[in-house]
C-alpha cells in the first residue's frame, strides 16, 4: 500500500490516501507503521477519506495505534496532502473528529481554524484546556534545559488524569509576542518535536495573561504563530499558521 510521509515543525505522520477505504483500520498495523525501528515510523498515522459534503475527512491515530482526538500539526499536514493531491487549491473545508475545520495554503505555510475554546480551568498554579485534545499548561523558566519527559509523563499518569490521558505542555515565556513550548503527547507517551493542539492551549494562556492575540511559538521542530480572538471567557477565530512538510513517498507490506 502506498504512504507519504509528512512533518509539520517535526511532528512526524505516515499519511494514506484512503479515499477508497482499503487500509485495514487494525491496532497492531497501525502501531507498527508508527514504530520508527520497525516501521515507516512518526508520531502519528493519517488517513484522508471522501467526505459527503467537504472536500475530505481527517481520521488520526496516535503512534500507539489507537485512534485520537484533533492533531493541529496533522491537520496541517493532511491540508498539504490534500493540496498535492488536487483536492483543492488554496483553501479547503474538512471534518475532523472535533468537527469542521478551514484551512489555507500559501508558499508552503499552511493555516489551519481550531476548534472554539470555551473554558481554561486552573489546576492549581497549572491551567487545563481543549483544544480538540485535552491539555495541561505549565509555566516554567529554563525550558531548555527541563526534563520535560520526566515531568510530563509523572503528570499524565497522576491519579487525575491516567485513565483518560492528557497532553503536557511546559511553556516559558520569551516576551509579549513569543513562547517556548516543549509537549509531553498522550499516545506517543515521549515528547514530540512539536504539538499543534498543544502550542494552542499555550497561547491562548498566555492571551488570558498578557491580553494579547497573537504570539509567535518556538518549537523544538520550527516556529508556529496562533492568533485568536477571545470573547469573554472564550476564544474563537483561532488560526494555527506554519509549516508542513512532504518529506518522503514509499510502499508499506501489509
Ligand atoms: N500532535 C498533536 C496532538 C495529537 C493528539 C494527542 N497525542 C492526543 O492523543 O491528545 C497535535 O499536533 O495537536
Amino acid at each position: 500500500m502506498e504512504f507519504y510521509k509528512y512533518q509539520g515543525t517535526g511532528n512526524d505522520f505516515v499519511m494514506i490516501d484512503n479515499r477508497n477505504l482499503q487500509f485495514p483500520k487494525d491496532k497492531s498495523i497501525i502501531e507498527k507503521c508508527c514504530d520508527r525501528r520497525f516501521g515507516v515510523g512518526g508520531d502519528g498515522l493519517i488517513l484522508l477519506e471522501n467526505h459527503e459534503t467537504l472536500d475530505f475527512k481527517m481520521v488520526y491515530y496516535n503512534s500507539d495505534g489507537r485512534e485520537s482526538s484533533m492533531c493541529g500539526n496533522g491537520g496541517r499536514c493532511i491540508i498539504a496532502f490534500a493540496n498535492f493531491l488536487e483536492i483543492f487549491a488554496n483553501k479547503t473545508k474538512f471534518e475532523a473528529i472535533d468537527g469542521l475545520h478551514e484551512g489555507e495554503i500559501k508558499n508552503g505555510i499552511v493555516r489551519l481554524k481550531m476548534s472554539d475554546v470555551s473554558e481554561i480551568k486552573n489546576v492549581e498554579n497549572d491551567f487545563e484546556l481543549n483544544t480538540g485534545s485535552p491539555h495541561y499548561i505549565q509555566q516554567v523558566l529554563n525550558l531548555a534545559n527541563f526534563e520535560v519527559y520526566k515531568e510530563g509523563n509523572a503528570i499524565r499518569n497522576s491519579e487525575l488524569y491516567e485513565k483518560e490521558g492528557i497532553n503536557v505542555n511546559f511553556v516559558e515565556k520569551i516576551s509579549e509576542n513569543e513562547i517556548f513550548v516543549r509537549t509531553y503527547e498522550r499516545g506517543v507517551e515521549d515528547e514530540t518535536f512539536s504539538c499543534g493542539t498543544g502550542v494552542t492551549a499555550a497561547a491562548l494562556v498566555h492571551f488570558n495573561k498578557e491580553n494579547t492575540s497573537s504570539v509567535k511559538v518556538k518549537t523544538l521542530g520550527g516556529n508556529l504563530k496562533i492568533s485568536a480572538e477571545k470573547h469573554e471567557d472564550s476564544f474563537k477565530n483561532i488560526w494555527l499558521e506554519g509549516p508542513a512538510v512532504q518529506v518522503f513517498k514509499g510502499k508499506i507490506k501489509l
